[in-house]
């Protein structure tokens, strides 16, 4: 995405001058406030919008035109579930991307079913998505898009409204898509918990463009960078600040995960025996 600006019919700044990329096989959080425009950057990755001004490059392919099939190449999971799942069964509705690809109603039904294994849910074929609770729906959305067998998946708010278990599964879901199937997944969020779980990269996004791109270990501890964001640091880095605080120590470890939490803080407190 090179410098691409969206304006909304009414007037509103979707983005502005945004530069993105994503390479092969990484995990890219996009990490904003309501309303910074992350939605709308993933809504131009895959076509579902086209910018006002600037481009979008899939695979050093400019798209123009909604109807371009670049498409194909990058799934995008909705922010709400119900959004994409209108099928009379679950089976349906995962079959429904296959067999717009052009593929036989057998071949669809097989990688339905594969991509309904893959994320833990061949039990809901027969439901009707409707009926399904919101994790389950969430859960069939991404197969539905895996089904499609894309090169790059977008998830809007991808654990925003689950429990712990259903936010695990996620992520498990994400880093085995990354490194089974080499595929890319931009995920945009405000949970800087799951950002610094998962992430390669993040980008930083406030009022419509990107104003920090880098490794989650440089982005999370620049505490006015995350602040002028209107987010909140990740819980183990602000656990870890203020230890540093408290102990009067200077905060020079930069943990992201508890295990590297318990690490800094145990060489800290407990003096080496050698
Ligand atoms: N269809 C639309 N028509 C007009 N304005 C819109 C539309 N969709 C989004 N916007 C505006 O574009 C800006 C960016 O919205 P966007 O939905 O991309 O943000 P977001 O970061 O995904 O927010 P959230 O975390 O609340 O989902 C906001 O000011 C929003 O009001």
């Amino acid at each position: 995405m090179d410098c691409a600006s969206h304006r909304y019919p009414d007037g509103s700044m979707g983005i502005h001058d945004m530069c993105f990329y994503i390479k092969p096989a990484e995990i890219v959080a996009i990490c904003g406030a309501n309303g910074s425009g992350k939605s709308t950057l993933l809504e131009h990755l895959n076509g579902l919008l086209l910018p006002t001004s600037g481009h979008v490059y899939v695979m050093g392919r400019p798209f123009r035109e909604k109807k371009d099939t670049i498409w194909r190449q990058v799934g995008l999971v909705f922010q709400r579930p119900e959004d994409q799942l209108f099928a009379p069964t679950v089976l349906d509705d995962v079959m429904f991307g296959p067999i717009n690809l052009g593929m036989s109603k057998e071949e669809a039904r097989e990688v339905a079913i594969s991509a309904l294994e893959h994320v833990g849910v061949s039990d809901l074929v027969d439901k009707m998505p409707n009926y399904l609770s919101g994790g389950q729906k969430r859960l069939v959305a991404i197969a539905g898009v895996l089904a499609m067998r894309p090169k790059i998946i977008c998830m809007d708010e991808p654990t925003s409204d689950l429990d712990e278990v259903h936010s695990r599964r996620i992520v498990d879901i994400i880093e085995e898509m990354r490194r089974f199937h080499g595929i890319s997944v931009v995920i945009s969020t405000h949970d800087l918990n799951l950002a610094s779980r998962i992430a390669d990269r993040v980008c930083i996004v406030r009022e419509g463009s990107i104003i920090a791109d880098g490794q989650p270990r440089d982005v999370f501890y620049d505490r006015e960078l995350i602040e002028y964001a209107g987010l909140s640091l990740p819980a183990v880095v602000e656990l870890y600040y203020a230890y540093c605080e408290r102990m009067g120590l200077r905060p020079d470890r930069r943990p992201l995960t508890v295990e590297e939490l318990l690490d800094a803080l145990t060489a800290r407190t407990c003096p080496s025996f050698i």
